[in-house]
């Protein structure tokens, strides 16, 4: 037995049989492709991913640990041809590299809108002609919104001209950087890197104030670039709005083209549901698909999720998805957002709205607008956490608990006598539930 198949006998005495049965005894261990940081395994179906993804990689990861003492990525793919076939590349490392793009994510399977219409044009003409149009393309946006999709929807296409694709996010390029650089062989990092034909990297934000890797990452770009070899990077913002990037770097990354991603709208977040069940073959009437399109606010991943558990759900409890079964689950999904979500996350998702910083809601500011950040935070922060008054007047920087009580009468009164206060704040508090 491998350590993989182990490890997964480990896990079934942590969970019901059932769900062992169901979910986990099919996974199938690539030994190839797992190496003493990284576990690969491939599951039948894309729910089932998602569901193994969401449930089980914290604990399969941990597992791993407690066996053989390294901290150990645990990826879950789908199963398909492609990812068994052998990248045509002569590098080793490159095909181990490549192969980890995810099947599913084509073209085909992507929902445009308004919303990704700019973005999406701009990989699909970069998958057609490779190095000649823009490049590099970055694409930006906040969390689930299709970034990774798209970007490797564009390396599928390449891969299977024959082209050698390498994915990887800013931290496994760190990573394989730091492994390379510990074991001398930085050689075979730069052959790796510059070599490729296309190179996609996700979560470019996160080359952030890393000096070392951006100075690596700036010679592998000036590389590939400057032998017409496709560049496509993802980050959550603008090349601009990133702090902590080298100028050189920040320049060239807006050399191409650089286009965002918005949050669905309302028909592209119900064509992306219908979309996911087709290939996940979940039957869902019009009017469940509605609901959920329009209670989840913007986060596709998050969508995902609730699919997975519908699914799941119903095939274990064996009753059929109907809107009340639907509610239920929503309920769950928002009351565990709900729980998750700390002073910290209230404060910088309304600092951002506001357009101010989060400093200046918890210091003792007295100027219009941020007394009216610190209100709403406060509020919310009251309706959407488990924090006692004193907690909230340490946080904020108010005197005791009475100033935190005083504080929220005086939002209630607000609430009740302006309705702009009042639409903001509900604005805020769905936007924090829906998408923690
Ligand atoms: N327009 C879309 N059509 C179909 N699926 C989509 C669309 N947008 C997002 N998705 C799905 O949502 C999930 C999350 O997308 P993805 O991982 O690409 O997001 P992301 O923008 O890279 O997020 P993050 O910044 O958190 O990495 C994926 O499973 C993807 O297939």
């Amino acid at each position: 037995m491998n350590i993989g198949q182990e490890v997964l006998e480990e896990l079934k005495n942590e969970i019901t049989e059932l769900e062992y049965n169901r979910y986990i005894r099919h996974l199938d261990y690539d030994l190839k492709k797992s190496s003493s940081d990284l576990a690969v395994y491939y599951a039948q179906n894309a729910l089932v991913v998602n569901w193994i993804k969401n449930k089980y990689t914290d604990k399969l990861a941990h597992l791993f640990e407690i066996k053989t003492g390294n901290k150990v990525t645990v990826s879950i793919t789908l199963k398909s041809a492609k990812t068994t076939k052998k990248a045509k590349t002569t590098a080793k490392e490159v095909a181990k590299t490549s192969s980890l793009l995810n099947p599913s994510y084509s073209f085909d399977n992507f929902m445009v809108g308004g919303s990704n219409q700019f973005a999406y044009a701009a990989i699909k003409s970069v998958s057609e002609n490779p190095g000649k149009v823009y490049n590099p393309v970055f694409i930006y946006g906040g969390v689930g919104l299709g970034k990774t999709h798209l970007m490797q929807a564009a390396g599928n296409v390449l891969q299977n001209t024959g082209k050698v694709v390498i994915y990887a996010t800013v931290e496994q390029f760190l990573n394989d950087f730091i492994r390379h650089v510990k074991n001398k062989t930085m050689d075979r990092f730069q052959e790796k890197y510059r070599k490729c034909d296309v190179l996609l990297i996700d979560d470019i934000q996160f080359l952030s104030n890393k000096e070392g890797i951006q100075e690596e990452f700036f010679h592998t770009f000036e590389a590939l670039k400057g032998t017409g070899k496709q560049i496509i990077l993802t980050a959550d913002k603008h090349p601009k709005k990133i702090g902590g990037l080298e100028a050189r770097l920040q320049s060239r990354f807006e050399w191409g083209l650089v286009a965002d991603i918005q949050p669905p709208e309302l028909e592209t977040k119900i064509a992306i549901i219908k979309k996911k069940c087709e290939i996940n073959k979940v039957k869902l009437s019009d009017e469940i698909v509605n609901y959920i399109a329009t209670v989840i606010e913007s986060n596709v991943r998050e969508i995902e999720g609730i699919l997975s558990k519908l699914h799941a759900y119903s095939q274990l409890m064996h009753v059929d998805i109907d809107i009340e079964f639907t509610k239920n689950v929503l309920k769950d999904q928002i009351k565990e957002n709900r729980q998750n979500l700390t002073m910290d996350t209230i404060t910088n998702v309304v600092a951002k709205d506001l357009n101010i910083k989060p400093s200046e809601i918890r210091s003792k500011g007295r100027s219009k607008n941020i007394v009216y950040a610190r209100r709403i935070s406060i509020y919310i922060c009251r309706e959407l956490t488990q924090s006692t008054m004193p907690q909230l007047a340490q946080y904020f920087g108010m005197k005791d608990h009475t100033a935190i009580s005083h504080t929220i009468k005086k939002i209630n009164d607000l609430i009740e006598k302006d309705e702009d206060f009042k639409v903001k704040i509900d604005e805020l508090t769905n936007k924090l539930s829906s998408s923690s």
